[in-house]
């Protein structure tokens, strides 16, 4: 069974509450209808419910089963309002403020207001709406995890090349969020990384703490961050399996590992690569996925205190579905 039918299998087994606030995007119907026919969860779309019906007729969405839910309509609204004035205080929101950001026409706030409250397990946004919106919501709604001060992401890569990684597939981290980690927000992202291999994958990490040096093969003082991250990561998590500085080719090609980094537990055989930076980590998932053909699973974020999941904008219906499905994983633990 490949590991997108594996993760649905888990999320059938526990059925959460996903709510999906792009219901003006035709992709989230479809992507409503699917997951519900699958059995991947219960789907939750907000909106006008007679819009959102009439849109789904018209793209052939079968919203049988979908709850709908007008954030202007809903008996929670007063208290996310004086929630959300509570949460931002510190920033100085106003009442009527925060009413204007739950009832904006995206309905990123409400949803990640919902998944704050348990009103439902996990959100999945960003098919419509840019990364940056859907994670400012979650991040200042929802809010991290205990003990987590970098939140970051992590996308799965499933090639067709089964030496890779787990049988084809591969982590890569971080791709959307820290345009500029610091060593230490690197450690983090390594060692939240290892962790969602073994929840997502079911195997310990291999992690590549990824550089354009190989023990030390160059200097300057963006390799002298990712070896300091290694670290700092050995030192946050003794028992994961993180290493670095190293090239990509020394991370996943053995006969390339036998030369530059023949002593590393992690060379040759990684599963999980964590770039140095936003602009390595998000150009790298999109050309493994655009030239190499390889299928992009996820965004999944990582270090939030309750799953709020990022797309691409240029997601298809399936790749809804299946970060669905990862949603509902992450939520169940
Ligand atoms: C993630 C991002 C939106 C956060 O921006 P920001 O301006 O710090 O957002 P906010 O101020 O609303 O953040 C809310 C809170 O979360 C905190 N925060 C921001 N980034 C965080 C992170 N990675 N981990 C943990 N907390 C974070 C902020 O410090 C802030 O705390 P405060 O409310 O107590 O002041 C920004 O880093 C970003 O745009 N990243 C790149 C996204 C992107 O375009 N990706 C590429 C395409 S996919
Ligand atoms: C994940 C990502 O890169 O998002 P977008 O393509 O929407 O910018």
């Amino acid at each position: 069974m490949d590991v997108i039918s594996q993760i649905k299998q888990k999320a059938r087994g526990c059925m959460q509450t996903i709510v999906l606030p792009e219901s003006y995007d035709d992709r989230m119907l479809l992507a409503a209808d699917q997951a519900t026919r699958e059995g991947l969860a219960r789907i939750v779309l907000l909106g006008d419910p007679e819009s959102v019906a009439s849109r789904a007729a018209s793209v052939g969405a079968d919203l049988n089963g979908v709850e709908l839910v007008a954030p202007a309509a809903s008996s929670c609204l007063r208290d996310y309002v004086e929630q959300l004035v509570e949460l931002r205080r510190h920033k100085g929101l106003t009442e009527d403020a925060a009413c204007k950001q739950l009832l904006a026409l995206d309905n990123l706030f409400f949803a990640a207001m919902m998944v704050r409250k348990g009103d439902a397990d996990g959100a999945v946004a960003g098919a419509f709406n840019s990364t940056g919106d859907v994670l400012r919501a979650a991040l200042q709604v929802v809010g991290t995890a205990e003990g987590i001060r970098t939140v970051s992401s992590v996308m799965l890569m499933v090639t067709t090349n089964p030496d890779l990684g787990v049988n084809g597939t591969l982590l890569f981290a971080d791709c959307v969020v820290n345009p500029r980690p610091d060593a230490r927000a690197l450690a983090e992202i390594a060692v939240t990384t290892a962790r969602s291999c073994r929840s997502l994958l079911g195997v310990e990490a291999r992690v590549a703490m990824l550089s354009f040096s190989t023990q030390g093969s160059a200097d300057h003082e963006e390799v002298d961050k990712v070896r300091q991250a290694v670290e700092i990561a050995r030192s946050l998590a003794p028992d994961e399996l993180i290493d670095g500085e190293m090239q990509l080719d020394a991370a996943i090609a053995p006969s390339v590992a036998g030369k530059k980094a023949p002593d590393s537990l992690v060379a040759g055989h990684a599963n999980t690569l964590v770039f140095p930076d936003l602009n390595a980590g998000n150009i790298g998932y999109k050309l493994t996925e655009r030239i190499a053909g390889a299928r992009a699973a996820g965004l999944m974020v990582q270090g939030l205190a309750r799953p709020v999941n990022d797309m691409s904008r240029g997601c298809t219906v399936e790749d809804i579905v299946s970060t669905v499905a990862m949603t509902a994983v992450q939520a169940c633990g």
